[in-house]
């Protein structure tokens, strides 16, 4: 089976190019192959490529950024996808994308479930959440996996970012009214490449049965700060890490004060999921 990859350079992306080698023969395009905000490049290269599956794990993820460059957000995080799910219709192929916590408004303190309301405090989300809503549209075979706080020891991500200020600094000031779940990029690859098999296994019934949205976060669920205190230990370093209000680190993008989601669902059906902590041992060991 032929798989379409975007986004190999990122951090989910990196890890599927390897994880997926078992489920099929991979195409891994990147930017410079396939641009994302370029929609007729995305219908060309698919059509070229003619995929029984496209992963796409490829995403505008700069949520302060976004705040400022709204309409590429959009091209990227919904019309790209909308393509693709257009595209896979006529292949009679399947689809798997990758969406956010970031999708609600995180004012309930309970994890919440796939189908709990929906309301993105940020560009970025809202972006996010209209790339899900055009792949469910066009009824097709589809996975939409949301993830939260994705983090590893490549790309851009926090626990980086974490690390090299460590190195800078004598102490950290890290926000700890806002909580969710660190979710490592190879977790999230691995997962996607176990329920595939499955879908392997099923065929199309599997996906008639299957399609929809799940959540795929570690267990258990933390702030920023907490994270950054836990990176700071599995690291040996000893900065000090001050928690601080929202309020005192601000920045253009609102970000949601709960936004820890239950991934019951696809436990239920398909695997279990690490605990956030054991996974960020794993992952800097
Ligand atoms: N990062 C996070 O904390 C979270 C991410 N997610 C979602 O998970 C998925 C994977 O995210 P993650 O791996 O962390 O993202 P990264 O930011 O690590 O990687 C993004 C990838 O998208 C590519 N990309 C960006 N713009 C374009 C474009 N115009 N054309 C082609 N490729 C492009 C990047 O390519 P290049 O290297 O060239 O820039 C890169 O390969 C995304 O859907 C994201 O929304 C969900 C929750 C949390
Ligand atoms: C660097 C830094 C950040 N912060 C705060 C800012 C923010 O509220 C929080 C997290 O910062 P970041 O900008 O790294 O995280 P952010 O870009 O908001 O991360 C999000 O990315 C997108 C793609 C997602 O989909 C989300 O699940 C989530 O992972 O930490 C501090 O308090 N102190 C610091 O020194
Ligand atoms: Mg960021």
């Amino acid at each position: 089976m032929k798989v379409l990859l975007t986004g190999s350079t990122g951090q989910v992306g990196y890890e599927l190019a390897r994880s997926l080698q078992g489920v099929g023969e991979v195409v891994a395009v990147d930017r410079s192959e396939m641009d994302l905000s370029n929609l007729d490049q995305v219908r060309d290269v698919i059509r070229r490529v003619q995929p029984k599956l496209i992963v796409n794990p490829a995403a505008y993820t700069a949520v302060d950024k976004a705040e400022s460059e709204p309409e590429l957000a959009f091209r990227i995080n919904a019309e790209a996808p909308g393509v693709m799910a257009e595209e896979a219709k006529a292949l009679g192929a399947a689809l798997v994308h990758y969406s956010t916590d970031y999708v609600f408004d995180g004012s309930q303190a309970t994890p919440r479930v796939e189908d709990d309301p929906l309301g993105p405090l940020n560009v970025y989300g809202a972006s996010k959440l209209a790339g899900e809503q055009a792949i469910a549209a066009a009824g097709i075979p589809h996975l939409i996996f949301r993830t939260s706080w994705v983090y590893g020891m490549r790309g851009k991500n926090f626990l980086l970012t974490m690390l090299r200020l460590a190195k800078e600094r004598a102490e950290l000031r890290v926000v700890a009214d806002q909580h969710g779940a660190p979710t490592w990029s190879r977790t999230i690859a691995d997962t996607t490449a176990q329920v595939l098999s499955q879908a392997h296994a099923g065929g199309r019934e599997w996906w008639v049965q299957n399609s929809g949205v799940y959540h795929l976060s570690a267990q258990g669920q933390t702030t920023w700060h907490e994270f950054t205190e836990a990176i700071i230990a599995e690291a040996g370093l000893s900065c000090k890490v001050l928690p601080i209000a929202t309020a005192e680190y601000p920045t253009p993008a609102q970000r949601p004060q709960y936004s820890v989601m239950s991934s019951e669902r696809l436990m239920a059906r398909f695997c279990h999921l690490p605990d956030w902590k054991e996974a960020l041992h794993l992952c800097m060991r």
